[in-house]
């Protein structure tokens, strides 16, 4: 079993579980429900950096990257860097997130945030929702396409936007749809952990231009957003590069500088 499939395996458990306790009924009368949410893709449009910060404080493929901060500390960090959005890792046993991080990220600032989780099921949507997202992740290498219809059709209801995940052409293909706000193509592939930037070169003219384009994963230095930027992406996910410094506010501050030149 690779690891993808191991993660997933393990979520289906963990919502099932979650389920018995905490009934979706629950969820829904959380006060967040009727929170207004912002948009991260009219942000990205709009900005000249298009960076998303990730919090991430450990991952499969690099272990601990950085265990010693707050998730409030580096939110409002991100935030003053000017970033268009955040995104806060929610699994907890691969990851070492939990949508505590989600809750307290809300709770420390205004700008959109993107729930990263391993979404298999609509409960975890309305978790994202319970707890302050504005935007949920799909994967489509763990999804079928009716599946990330029914998921980002519930996301469209409860006013969430929608980031798709692909990897490769046949996850493109079989994803396209309306209920989808941004396209992201991940330069990491989640089965062996090998990150290129070609993929999102590859990928890019393949996704139409009524979504937002993001690049995910492995982005490490101002050139490699200046290349990808022909190509037509306006988001850039980055998670490792800022967490692995004591101060990831900063980093991506001094990033963003670099970017405005
Ligand atoms: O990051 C991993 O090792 C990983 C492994 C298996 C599934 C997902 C994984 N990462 C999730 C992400 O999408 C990244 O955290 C995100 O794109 C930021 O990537 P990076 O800038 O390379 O930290």
């Amino acid at each position: 079993m690779n690891i993808l499939d191991k993660i997933v395996a393990d979520k289906r458990r963990e919502v099932e579980l979650k389920k018995s306790l905490i009934p979706a009924s629950q969820l829904m009368q959380s006060v967040m429900m009727d929170r207004e949410t912002l948009s991260l893709a009219k942000q990205l449009r709009k900005s000249r950096s298009g960076i998303i910060a990730e919090h991430k404080r450990r991952s499969p493929s690099k272990s601990i990257i950085n265990n010693s901060l707050n998730v409030e500390d580096v939110t409002e960090g991100y935030e003053q860097a000017g970033v268009c959005g955040m995104s806060v890792l929610t699994d907890g046993k691969y990851f070492g997130g939990s949508l505590d991080d989600l809750l307290l990220a809300r709770a420390s600032t205004n700008i959109p945030l993107l729930r990263k989780e391993f979404i298999i099921d609509e409960y975890q949507i309305l978790e994202a929702k319970a707890y302050g997202a504005d935007v949920i992740l799909l994967i489509a290498a763990v999804l079928s396409r009716s599946e990330i219809k029914i998921l980002s059709e519930t996301a469209k209801a409860l006013r969430l936007e929608v980031l798709l995940e692909v990897h490769n052409d046949t996850e493109l293909e079989k994803s396209l749809m309306p209920s989808l706000d941004m396209l992201g193509v991940n330069n990491r592939n989640l089965k062996n952990f090998e990150v290129s930037l070609e993929t999102s070169k590859l990928l890019a003219s393949k996704i139409p231009d009524d979504f937002v384009k993001v690049s995910e994963s492995g982005i490490g230095s101002i050139e490699a957003i200046k290349e990808l930027r022909p190509f037509g992406f306006q988001g850039f996910l980055i998670g490792e590069n800022f967490m692995k410094t004591d101060n990831p506010g900063l980093s991506a501050q001094k990033f963003i500088m670099g970017l405005e030149k």
